[in-house]
């Protein structure tokens, strides 16, 4: 595990001679105060901490290092880091700082999101109308053009995943099952086209899936992921930030993919009709014949939305 940028704090000692002298040393544990636990996963706890000499507040994800290593998730760990480490410059993804790490335990310092979950939000107001789901659809995918951008596929994207920060704008997380994809910035040098195959053949024994209600037809059905399945999830996204319930969801996971891969889900009267042609050509079942970013952002239903940097300067709507 290689430790990642270098936030440094002043320490004050004195020498043997009893000089004072000022020290530089990487930032660790000691210097931050911990607080309420913002969230727990299979082998992270995710706390609220305050950096004692700046008093700013951070999110600060604790793995546990003999946890990772006896529940086999050191890939995970590693995928994460990678992907936070791409995805350095976009207002719509959670930024981590830097890392750290002691004898037990490895350290990601994150933006902290005081808005909370957008599914948490969601719950408050039951649905959301237009104007708040097209600005939050807006972001979302925003934000996920530029992971893609980045050779990165989410592939758990759903309202738990998307936080909100302070002005109650979109910062998505937890990219621990994330897919990697060559970093078109620096692509890997051409291997030997016989190993080629090889890689494809790796990538359809994925054996991640992700959250049942959004986890895509082809994930269930063929295995192969790509950046069309994070195009599935926004789909649900939509439709159930305007409904206030994912499009597919039933008693068990099992009745729940049979949904899916069945395209068994329908619009309530009223649903808005830009809306609703939106949905339906998200939620294809050929991820071929699926919108892309580019078509959903030229989509009657963002009619007038901006994207880019003007609509993370753009004031969240009041949510109703
Ligand atoms: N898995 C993570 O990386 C992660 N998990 N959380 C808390 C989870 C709670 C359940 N739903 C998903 C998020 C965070 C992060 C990133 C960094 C991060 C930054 N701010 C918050 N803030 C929260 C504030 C109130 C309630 C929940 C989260 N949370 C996180």
């Amino acid at each position: 595990w290689k430790d990642r940028g270098a936030a440094v704090s002043l320490r004050r000692e004195v020498d043997a001679e009893g000089r004072t002298i000022i020290k530089s040393v990487k930032k660790g544990v000691r210097d931050f105060s911990f607080g309420r636990i913002l969230g727990e996963g299979s082998y992270s706890t995710v706390f609220l901490a305050t950096d004692r000499q700046t008093l700013r507040e951070y999110a600060i994800k604790v793995l546990e290092k003999k946890h990772i290593i006896k529940e086999n998730k050191i890939k995970y760990v590693n995928i994460e880091r990678d992907t936070l480490n791409r995805l350095t410059e976009h207002p719509g993804i959670v930024r981590l700082y830097y890392t750290f790490q002691d004898e037990t335990s490895l350290y990601y310092v994150l933006d902290l999101c005081t808005g909370g979950e957008l599914l948490g939000v969601l719950k408050k107001t039951g649905s959301f109308d237009v104007e708040c789901t097209r600005f939050y659809g807006a972001q979302i995918l925003d934000a996920i053009a530029y992971m893609h951008s980045r050779g990165v596929i989410h592939r758990d994207l759903k309202p738990e995943n998307v936080l909100l920060d302070d002005q109650m704008h979109v910062k998505i997380t937890d990219f621990g099952t994330a897919k990697l994809l060559p970093d078109p910035r620096n692509p890997p040098p051409p291997e030997d086209p016989m190993r080629q195959n090889g890689s494809r053949h790796d990538e359809r024994n994925a054996s991640f899936v992700g959250t049942a209600e959004y986890v895509s037809p082809e994930l269930l059905t063929d295995k192969a992921v790509g950046k069309p399945s994070d195009l599935w999830a926004f789909g649900c996204i939509i439709y159930q930030l305007l409904v206030g319930r994912p499009p597919f969801k039933a008693p068990t996971e099992y009745l729940t993919f049979q949904k899916i891969v069945s395209l068994e889900y329908e619009f309530p009267p009223g649903f808005p009709p830009a809306a609703r042609d939106l949905v339906e050509r998200c939620l294809v079942l050929d991820p071929a014949r699926r919108l892309t970013v580019e078509h959903i952002r030229n989509h009657e239903f963002f009619d007038g939305q901006q994207f880019g940097p003007e609509l993370w300067r753009t004031k969240a709507p009041r949510l109703r």
